[in-house]
């Protein structure tokens, strides 16, 4: 590779569209340069980019009806690449959420992998299809592009028997039905960040909260992920922007039997209208129930920490204890209000914040002397590039495979 080559990274997530492109130069270094993302999509589309050096490209509103919903915001996102930057990436690194049982690291992309991975879309509708659209677009305008697909599963594919089995016939898990688990390359950037930012705690028991739109939490020891509140699906675990998290599956059948819900529909339900945008009645996005008046937007921002801290005790237990916990993404990044709210339920487990360093969302948010708590941006577009040059190097036998962010 050359030292202007660019490599263009797609993260599209359910409230999102993230993209970042990175300069690859001779050695192998990745050098950020831009970062951008379209985000409040279904609530207050808005389009932000910087450069290299933080200086911001691109600062845009929508209108709600204009981008509505992922693939307009994918569009918003491709035509100011195209149009106003001029990037012609000389690979694509896609996140796809679903790796089912098939995928447990990056694979580069062909059709026939595209049609593998066209499987796995009614196990994450809000995602795959989002995913794979602009793959498949890309595959048939330029075929000779090299794009790269790295999984939220992949990082949680070695999980101990009993972390990933349901309690139903074994046949079920052959036939792929298991506990998957997501989020992984967010949950993979934290665990090589940990011993950069925290060493003392990066080998240790260390509960990860990755809290945006989608959410879950991950059992980290060593730096190995152990257990996750998602399963077979990114349904499960806590309650989402607008998916419910655990259910009792009683509730589905009948929802079901009793109330004559279709699956098309009841998919619908579970994966659009529940959760926080369900319980309030008002929206999925946290930060206008944060600024809400309505008292269903005050229970549900509550509901949600003690949901979390419910799920700390659980990931605790999978751990036998825990020396550390990381809060990341939309909302663990940026609101210390529920950062706050969810570290009272967490007293019984040594946890105390700094009420002045969590407000100035400081790396370590914790007073001295107490379960430390930290707070550590995520990365999954730095993830992706790294997985991607390392795949593209590692078919050229005379270059080691490298990549770090400068
Ligand atoms: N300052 C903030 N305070 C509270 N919530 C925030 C803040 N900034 C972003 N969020 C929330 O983060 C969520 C989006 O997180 P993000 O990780 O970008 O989600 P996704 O990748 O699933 O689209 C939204 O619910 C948004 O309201
Ligand atoms: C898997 C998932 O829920 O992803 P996101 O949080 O990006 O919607
Ligand atoms: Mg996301």
């Amino acid at each position: 590779m050359t030292t202007m080559d660019t490599i263009l990274i797609v993260n599209a997530g359910s409230s999102s569209v993230k993209f970042q492109v990175f300069a690859v130069d001779g050695d192998g270094r990745l050098r950020r340069r831009i970062k951008g993302q379209v985000d409040g999509i279904g609530s207050r589309p808005h389009l932000r980019a910087t450069g290299s050096s933080g200086e911001k490209l691109a600062e845009r509103v929508y209108p709600i009806e204009s981008v509505g919903d992922v693939p307009a915001a994918l569009q918003v996102a491709a035509d100011w690449l195209r149009d106003e930057q001029r990037i012609t990436p000389l690979a694509v690194g896609h996140r796809v959420v679903h790796g089912g049982p098939d995928y447990d690291r990056p694979v580069l992309i062909d059709h026939s992998v595209v049609g593998r991975l066209e499987r796995y879309a009614a196990l994450a509708p809000l995602h795959q299809p989002h995913n794979l659209a602009p793959i498949r677009a890309l595959l048939e305008k330029f075929p000779s592009l090299p794009q790269v697909a790295c999984f939220d599963t992949a990082f949680h594919r070695h999980h101990d028997d009993i972390a990933d089995f349901y309690a139903i016939p074994c046949q079920l898990h052959e036939d792929g039905v298991r506990r998957y688990g997501f989020h992984g390359l967010s949950y993979e950037y934290i665990a090589t960040t940990l011993p950069k930012v925290a060493p003392d705690i990066a080998t240790g028991r260390v509960i990860v909260a990755h809290l945006g739109s989608g959410a879950s939490m991950c059992a980290l020891l060593g730096g190995r992920s152990i257990e996750s509140t998602m399963g077979f699906t990114a349904l499960d675990g806590l309650p989402m922007g607008t998916r419910p998290g655990q259910i009792d599956p009683g509730v589905l059948l009948y929802l079901i039997s009793v109330k004559g819900m279709a699956p098309a529909e009841l998919q619908n339900f579970l994966y659009r209208d529940c959760g926080l945008k369900g319980l309030s009645g008002i929206s999925n996005d946290m930060r206008e129930l944060q600024t809400s008046k309505e008292p269903e937007a005050a229970f549900a921002v509550e509901y949600f920490a003690y949901r979390v801290a419910l799920s700390a005790g659980m990931l605790a237990a999978a751990l036998q204890g825990v020396d550390a916990f990381v809060f990341t993404a939309g909302i663990g990044e940026n609101s210390d209000g529920i950062r706050a709210r969810i570290a009272d339920r967490l007293g019984w487990l040594g946890v105390a914040l700094d009420p002045s360093e969590n407000h100035r969302h400081s790396l370590r948010i914790s007073r001295p002397d107490t379960t430390p708590v930290y707070v550590v941006p995520t990365d999954e577009e730095l993830m992706i590039a790294q997985h991607t040059l390392s795949l593209l190097w590692s078919q050229r036998p005379s270059h080691p495979a490298r990549g770090r962010a400068s």
